[in-house]
């Protein structure tokens, strides 16, 4: 039994790889995952009870820890998979993926050079260093062709740029110090387990959900869907028979537009569903991806003619089963909703620097129905926030008390931050109105519950999103119950500067506060749509 160290194996196309090994019963599989957004335990919880399976936390960055791991596992080769992978966030925080991809790739090559430098040659002669990337460091084809193992490098995003030059560390370490290396370069993966900000899970999720499905563009880019199965198949065969010091192509050999995708999606929803509705008509085109490849197209055939791998998933069957996996698997999705993504549009040019979540027109129709609408509860008023910008930065004016409808007017002023994905509310007040600032960092979800019984819109809801993307003021007046959720990836500050003093003067009177966060059964739910 030869034991392997998967980097990433909590993530999408590791814990498909991670359940594949296992399942052959030939390897014993160390899992190291730093559990990001993308990384989830709940994933593989089938396999916590197995005796081949050890999972520990860990950074790629953290060279100690990858050479400790190596040395106490007795570790036979490494598959590097852990890496920042969805090209939308890498426009909004590229510094993450270079982290991750470059820097974490280096950490983990010295480690493992230290470590195999140490073994008995029988040991390092059978060592194997594979290290997962994509073909999107060859750039984007036109109509024709496809990529080769000898196409150079053109990568166009921050994510494959991070990834073609980690290809190169490994080249280099194979080239300079003899590492025992292979690099993978794969087409766009689909199956069970892929976090839902990728394409195809995406859409599943908002047509099943009745959503808008945005296509980006024309929807005329191309991609070449390769099962998850069919890569992990492939990987093995590399890991156990694969040209050292060379690389491999996998692709799935399906070319579809990106249109056409979303229309299979949408017909298995709508079949395996009965539902009687057409997700199609669900279709939105947006603005498109920044720096948008056209297609991609893998020429797998080195692989087929050394180690005789063929895929064996189509697309009509693979995406008839992922459907059916997403729709029978809530409780996985709900799992990945723990770090703030709802399904938000990431990768938008940012607009004031601060936020790789930037969230456009029709994801705020998408995420809050009412978002164009103007709230008419009695003395709620909501203000866009004016941002002067020059040389030197922005400045905002959050309130002027010649602004300020009377009786509002602030008597005290605070900020606080919020972690992704965390709320503060619901409650209200009985005598105190809040003038919350909303405007990044970070995008907040604001919930207003109309309580006041004598009021036309009482028992109404309304909710806004608010925050970098739409920078906004807002006065909440007493029996106005309010909440706020963080939406985006990174904290986020609000500011509020309500016209009573926390506590009283000298913070000697009861606070003015009736708080529903705790209450059973409450009407007062964070439900998004
Ligand atoms: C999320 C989203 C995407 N798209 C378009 C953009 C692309 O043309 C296509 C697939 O996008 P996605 O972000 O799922 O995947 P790629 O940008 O092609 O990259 C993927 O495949 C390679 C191999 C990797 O290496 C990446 O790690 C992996 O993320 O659908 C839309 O039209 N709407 C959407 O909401």
């Amino acid at each position: 039994m030869r034991t392997i160290l998967i980097t990433g194996g909590a993530g999408f196309i590791g814990s498909n790889l991670v359940r594949q090994l296992i399942r052959t019963e030939q390897y014993r599989v160390i899992n190291v995952d730093k559990l990001t957004y993308a990384g989830n335990l709940f994933s593989l919880r089938d396999l916590e009870s197995s005796p081949n399976y050890t999972f520990v936390q860990g950074d790629i960055g953290d060279g100690m820890l990858m050479l400790d791991l190596l040395h106490r596992y007795e570790v036979d080769g490494v598959m590097n998979l852990a890496a920042e992978s969805h090209v939308d966030r890498s426009i909004g925080s590229p510094g993450d993926f270079v982290q991750t991809n470059v820097v974490g790739t280096y950490e983990l090559l010295e480690a493992t050079r230290e470590y195999w430098q140490s073994l008995p040659e029988d040991k390092s002669a059978s060592f194997r260093f594979i290290h997962i990337s994509t073909d999107e460091v060859f750039g984007s084809l036109g109509d024709e062709g496809a990529f080769t193992e000898s196409t150079p490098y053109s990568p166009n995003s921050p994510y494959s740029a991070s990834k073609a030059s980690s290809d190169h560390l490994v080249r280099a370490y194979h080239e300079t110090f003899a590492l025992p290396t292979i690099t993978t370069h794969c087409s766009n993966n689909y199956g069970p387990y892929q976090f839902p900000e990728k394409l195809i899970p995406l859409i599943i999720s908002k047509a099943a959900d009745g959503k808008p499905l945005p296509v980006y563009g024309t929807g005329l880019n191309v991609r070449d869907w390769l099962h998850v199965e069919d890569h992990c198949t492939a990987l093995r065969l590399i890991f156990e028979s694969g040209r050292v010091g060379t690389t491999y192509n996998i692709g799935g050999g399906t070319e579809k537009s990106n249109l056409d995708v979303v229309h299979s999606i949408c017909d298995t929803v709508d079949r395996l569903t009965s539902s009687g509705k057409k997700s199609s008509d669900q279709i939105e085109f947006v603005r498109d991806r920044p720096g948008h490849d056209f297609r991609y197209a893998i020429d797998s055939s080195k692989l087929s003619k050394e180690l005789g791998w063929h895929p064996s998933v189509s697309f009509a069957e693979g995406i008839e089963a992922t459907v059916k996996w997403y729709l029978s698997n809530q409780d996985w999705i709900e799992s990945t909703r723990k770090h703030g993504y709802e399904g938000q549009r990431l990768g938008i040019d940012r607009n004031d620097g601060d936020d790789a979540a930037v969230i456009t027109s029709s994801d705020m129709t998408d995420a809050a129905p009412n978002q164009n609408e103007d709230c008419t509860f009695e003395g709620v008023v909501f203000n866009k926030l004016g941002k002067y910008e020059d040389s030197r930065g922005w400045l905002i004016e959050l309130f002027r008390n010649d602004e300020v409808p009377a009786g509002n007017e602030p008597v005290m002023a605070y900020m606080s931050q919020t972690l992704p994905g965390v709320s503060r509310g619901p409650h209200e007040h009985v005598d105190q109105s809040d003038l919350f600032g909303f405007f990044g960092p970070g995008d907040f979800r604001l919930y207003l519950w109309d309580s006041r019984k004598d009021s036309p819109t009482f028992g109404q809801r309304f909710t806004r999103i608010v925050g970098a993307t739409n920078p906004q003021s807002v006065i909440v007046p007493p029996g106005v119950v309010h909440a706020y959720k963080n939406i985006s990836l990174h904290p986020g500050i609000v500011f509020n500067a309500p016209n009573r003093l926390y506590a009283g003067h000298g913070k000697q009177e009861p606070v003015d506060e009736i708080r529903h966060e705790e209450a059973d059964g409450s009407e007062y739910q964070l439900i998004d749509a």
